[in-house]
């Protein structure tokens, strides 16, 4: 049987609009993603059992048991061939790109071929994580419901910078703070031709966590105001429930040369550039 590597890529929340909140206390989002050539890496091998080891820049604290979500998505397949799966970890955990998310949709992509039956998907998929199914196509989407809910949309690509101050954010701790859990929702998304068309559309949105992260853990506000100062910074903004922030710029070369110089000065921070947007063809599961 066949060995599968699958790219799981970073998830960016360009806008997050927090519209309402359901009964089983879940909050309703209107939401516009975009995905990263920045991610972690599976790689998947035929064998008696699961078991998952991890490695890479960004595994300290990342459980390598049963509670580790690439785990969590391959039992959803049930009885049957197993894998012996290595986890690369390249983005921050608990960050609000969501690493562990796109783990378990890259799982579930690269358990799906290994097996070579058709990829898992409803209910099941959504309890591994609101942002599981968004992860298990990574285009940009419009997302609604509490995430599950996709309208892909055509975006220009965004060359962007992604910094995360090594700050560890709970997701749940963001929701409980906020203000208000019924805000208005993302203006209609228009079809953008350039980039800063996008960009100017953006910045009439929110992120409406991004006021209860920051006040949980202020540093958020450096990695914003850091980010606003750097040449060529279009808009700076929380991704998600954070503490990953993205900076868009008006080019590549601008987006790069902001990273290096942004590294230099917070040498203690994580960061990465990229143009965000498609990932789809990178992250579907390749032959090794
Ligand atoms: C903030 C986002 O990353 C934006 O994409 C997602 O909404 C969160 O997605 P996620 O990390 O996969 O969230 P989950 O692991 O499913 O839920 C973690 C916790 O976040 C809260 N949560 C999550 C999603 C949502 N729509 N409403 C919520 O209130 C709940 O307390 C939940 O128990
Ligand atoms: N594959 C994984 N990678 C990272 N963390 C994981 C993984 N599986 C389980 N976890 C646990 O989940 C916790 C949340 O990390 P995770 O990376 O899922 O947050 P996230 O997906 O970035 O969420 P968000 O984008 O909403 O912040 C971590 O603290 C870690 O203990």
């Amino acid at each position: 049987m066949s060995q599968f590597e699958v790219f799981a890529p970073a998830k960016v929340n360009l806008a997050l609009h927090v519209t309402g909140q359901r009964e089983d206390g879940y909050h309703l989002l209107d939401s516009l993603v975009a995905f990263a050539p920045v991610g972690d890496m599976l790689q998947l091998s035929p064998a008696e059992s699961l078991s998952l080891k991890v490695t890479g820049p960004e595994s300290r604290g990342v459980p390598e048991g049963p509670e580790n979500l690439v785990l969590k998505a391959a039992a959803l397949y049930g009885p049957g061939p197993g894998a012996a799966i290595h986890l690369d970890k390249c983005l921050p955990a608990a960050s609000g790109i969501g690493g562990g998310s796109s783990d378990a949709a890259a799982a579930l992509r690269g358990m799906a071929a290994l097996r070579d039956v058709a990829l898992a998907s409803g209910a099941a998929v959504v309890k591994l994580g609101a942002d599981v199914p968004m992860c298990l196509d990574p285009r940009p989407a419009r997302t609604e419901g509490i995430g599950e809910e996709l309208t892909p949309v055509a975006l220009p690509p965004l060359p962007a910078v992604l910094v995360n101050p090594r700050v560890e954010v709970s997701t749940p701790a963001v929701f409980k703070a906020l203000a208000s859990k019924t805000n208005p929702a993302m203006e209609p998304i228009p079809a953008f031709v350039e980039a800063a068309d996008c960009i100017a559309w953006l910045a009439r949105q929110r992120n409406d966590l991004q006021p209860p992260a920051v006040a949980l853990a202020p540093v958020i506000a450096e990695v914003l105001a850091a980010l606003s100062a750097l040449p060529g910074c279009k808009l700076a903004r929380m991704s998600g429930s954070g503490a990953t922030c993205f900076g868009l710029f008006e080019s590549d070369a601008a987006a790069e040369a902001a990273q290096a110089q942004l590294a230099a000065a917070q040498p203690g921070w994580w960061s990465a550039h990229g143009a965000l947007g498609d990932q789809a063809a990178k992250a579907a599961p390749r032959l090794r």
